[in-house]
């Protein structure tokens, strides 16, 4: 399977006086897990509906496999999504709710029936939706999705509510579709919720782009910090200040930033500056990914 390509080009919507999205330039591969990531009220979910076709965009345009998705023929065989866990008529059943949608998706009950059971949610597959838990909503949601087996999965925040062995099992579902050569979209406000699961990250924030990558690529930007301590501090501030290197306090110490632990202690060791402690803090993710949002705002 091949999963088409999903593109905005120079997107933007507004919504009075609200720019949501602001000139949105990207595209996302097939066989890979994409992590569309920004924070709280970046766009996302409104980037999002306009490449599924339910908002217009206010500029640009956005294509599913080099087209709109509402010109797709069954637009739903092409990309499966799931934008909003709490949109189910709550007294629906769950299996009763993937029924409802599965005409649209072309299909019949017995793959209502295998999805719901798919998703785990197979024992509560006759009880009202209104009683799920949100993570059994969002199990509900991601089958909803799958229902005519789409080659392209777009899905908004899938860990929320999810507990860790929930999230264990959407990383290796999502992982699993993108080395069937599905395209993968899903978004999140935090990289450390997708650090495991994405290949390929798309950054947004106030509705514009601030980077797109290979997660390898985004991680080489992260700078390495090295947490450094000695009995006599004044030395070591004057070795690291005289090196030019970028640091700070720190409790009893200092955190040298872009220098490996190995070259601080090699320079301690060589102005005869007796250490106590010398340790690699390699910067997180998600400390980069707050600075490039940030940056942005
Ligand atoms: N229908 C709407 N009417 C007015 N403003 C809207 C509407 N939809 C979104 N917005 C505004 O557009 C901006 C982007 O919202 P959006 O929901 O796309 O962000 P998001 O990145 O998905 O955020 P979150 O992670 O909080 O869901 C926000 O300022 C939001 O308040």
């Amino acid at each position: 399977m091949s999963g088409p390509t999903l593109a905005v080009e120079d997107l933007g919507k507004s919504f009075g006086a609200v720019r949501a999205v602001d000139g949105l330039s990207f595209a996302v591969r097939p066989g890979a897990v994409t992590g569309f990531l920004g924070p709280n009220g970046a766009g996302k979910t409104t980037t999002l509906r306009m490449l599924l076709g339910l908002t217009t965009p206010s500029q640009g345009r956005a294509l599913v496999g080099g087209r709109p998705y509402a010109e797709h023929p069954v637009p739903a065989s092409v990309v499966g999504a799931a934008l909003e866990a709490s949109s189910f008529h709550p007294g629906r059943s769950g299996l009763a709710h993937l029924e409802v949608y599965a005409g649209q998706a072309g299909v019949g009950r017995a793959r209502c029936r295998e999805l719901i059971d798919f998703v785990g949610l197979g024992p509560a597959a006759e009880r009202r939706v209104g009683g799920y838990s949100t993570g059994m909503r969002q199990r509900l949601a991601l089958a909803t999705a799958l229902l005519a087996d789409p080659p392209a999965v777009v899905l908004d925040e899938p860990a929320n509510g999810l507990d860790p062995e929930g999230i264990r099992w959407m990383r290796g579902l999502l992982r699993g579709f993108a080395a069937e050569g599905r395209t993968v979209l899903v978004s999140s406000h935090l990289l450390a919720e997708v650090q495991h699961t994405v290949d390929d990250v798309v950054i947004i924030a106030r509705g514009r782009l601030v980077h797109a990558s290979s997660l390898a690529e985004l991680s080489e930007l992260a700078e390495p910090e090295t947490y450094v301590e000695s009995p006599d501090p004044a030395a070591l501030a004057a070795l690291v200040g005289g090196r030019g290197w970028p640091h700070r306090p720190d409790g009893a110490g200092l955190v040298v930033t872009g220098v490996l632990a190995a070259d601080v202690g090699a320079a301690a060791y060589a102005a005869g500056i007796e250490l106590h402690q010398l340790a690699s803090r390699g910067v997180g993710l998600e400390d980069l990914f707050l600075r490039l949002t940030e940056e942005a705002s």
